[in-house]
């Protein structure tokens, strides 16, 4: 067990739902060969374990990322020696973008649950509005399609809620006029970098939970070439603001998005800083301090799929003058892999 333990409140949306305010991030990420960093699960399973153990509820998985099996087995693990009941647990997964005709939703969500060992899930959510096949994108399956197919799925009782991941403002305003059950939450890059005040404002008026990933923006040193935006760990501002809250960067940087009223799933194999990141409930950002992290927004993002980007369903804004051999090269296995090899 844990020396540490910290109590992670949760966001309460109005419909009821109750997710926490931090949870864990379980994505590996791909290694220098660009094949997944499948020889960390170990460690992966072992980090899930201690989360659960410091008191994180929420675990954010995905098809793509290859550990449903070990989130499983620790999740499984944790409540056998009784740290928590599976209803205090909050597991997310996702339904990656081969998977997105309607008939194929339920597969991959039971192929989900059965890799997990698990008899539900709290959320499934939709990775990302275009579908692909074995040719690349495929125009013809509207994620509308696809969220009708998760629909089901909730009427099953596979999961408990089911929401959205990186969507955009116009699909967020499509899919609520034309969906039957509202997703829970949109998961979204969102960071000191990158603060998409029209989106979040948008589904915090319609009670869909913001949920933020890569929240660490161009800190994370792997994500910092030149040319790269500030905040780093190390600037002044954020040396300032650590000395006068007695906290690290990191912190400071989920903390601002707490106090917007968005969650957070940083994923760390590190026990110390699954520690720091979960506790960020003591301490608030004043106002000016508030004023002046805002000031980081660039619209800045760290990787994105820009060879999807003459797609109808792409959610972001097209790059001019791309060149596809600057793309880094993990997202051009994207491209060509298609699938990135998932089974
Ligand atoms: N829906 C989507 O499309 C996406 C969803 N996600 C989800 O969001 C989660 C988080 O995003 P992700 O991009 O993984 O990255 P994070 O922004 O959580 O950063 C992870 C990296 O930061 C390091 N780190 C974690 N905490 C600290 C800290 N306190 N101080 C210094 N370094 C730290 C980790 O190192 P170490 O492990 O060595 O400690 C790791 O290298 C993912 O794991 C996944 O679940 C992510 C990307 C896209
Ligand atoms: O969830 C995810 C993990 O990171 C990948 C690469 O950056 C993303 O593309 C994916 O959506």
């Amino acid at each position: 067990m844990a020396k540490v333990q910290v109590k992670i409140p949760t966001f309460k949306l109005k419909s009821g739902e109750e997710i926490p305010a931090v949870g864990f991030g379980t994505w590996l990420g791909l290694d220098e060969k660009l094949e997944f960093k499948i020889k960390d699960a170990p460690k992966m399973l072992e980090a899930v374990m201690y989360a659960i153990d410091v008191g994180y509820r929420h675990i954010d998985t995905a098809h793509l990322y290859r550990v449903e099996p070990e989130v499983g087995y620790a999740v499984r693990k944790k409540i056998e020696e009784g740290v928590v009941k599976r209803e205090d647990l909050f597991i997310t997964t996702k339904v990656w973008q081969h998977n997105h005709k309607p008939e194929d939703v339920e597969a991959s969500v039971r192929a989900s649950l059965k890799r997990m060992g698990l008899q539900y899930l709290d959320q499934v959510l939709i990775h990302w509005p275009m579908a692909i096949s074995e040719e690349g994108v495929d125009e013809k399956i509207d994620y509308l399609e696809t969220y009708r197919g998760l629909e089901a799925v909730l009427k099953k009782g596979l999961t408990r809620y089911i929401g959205v991941s990186n969507f955009n403002l116009d699909q967020m305003k499509r899919l609520l006029a034309n969906c039957s059950v509202k997703p829970t939450s949109n998961q979204i890059q969102v960071n000191l970098n990158l603060l998409e005040d029209d989106l979040v404002k948008y589904c915090q008026e319609n009670d869909v939970l913001v949920v933020s990933y890569t929240s660490f923006g161009s800190m994370i040193s792997s994500r910092t070439s030149p040319g790269t935006p500030e905040p780093r760990w190390d600037s002044p501002i954020m040396h300032e603001m650590s000395k006068k809250y007695g906290k690290t960067a990191s912190q400071i940087a989920l903390r601002f998005l707490y106090q917007r009223g968005i969650a957070t799933i940083p994923k760390s194999l590190t026990p110390s800083r699954i520690i720091e990141n979960a506790s960020i409930f003591d301490f608030n950002i004043d106002e000016a301090d508030i004023a002046t992290l805002e000031k980081f927004n660039c619209g800045y993002r760290t990787e994105c799929p820009v060879f999807f980007q003459n797609y109808t369903h792409y959610p972001f804004d097209k790059v001019e003058n791309i060149n596809i051999n600057e793309v880094p090269i993990s997202l051009r296995k994207w491209k060509n892999g298609a699938n990135l090899d998932i089974e």
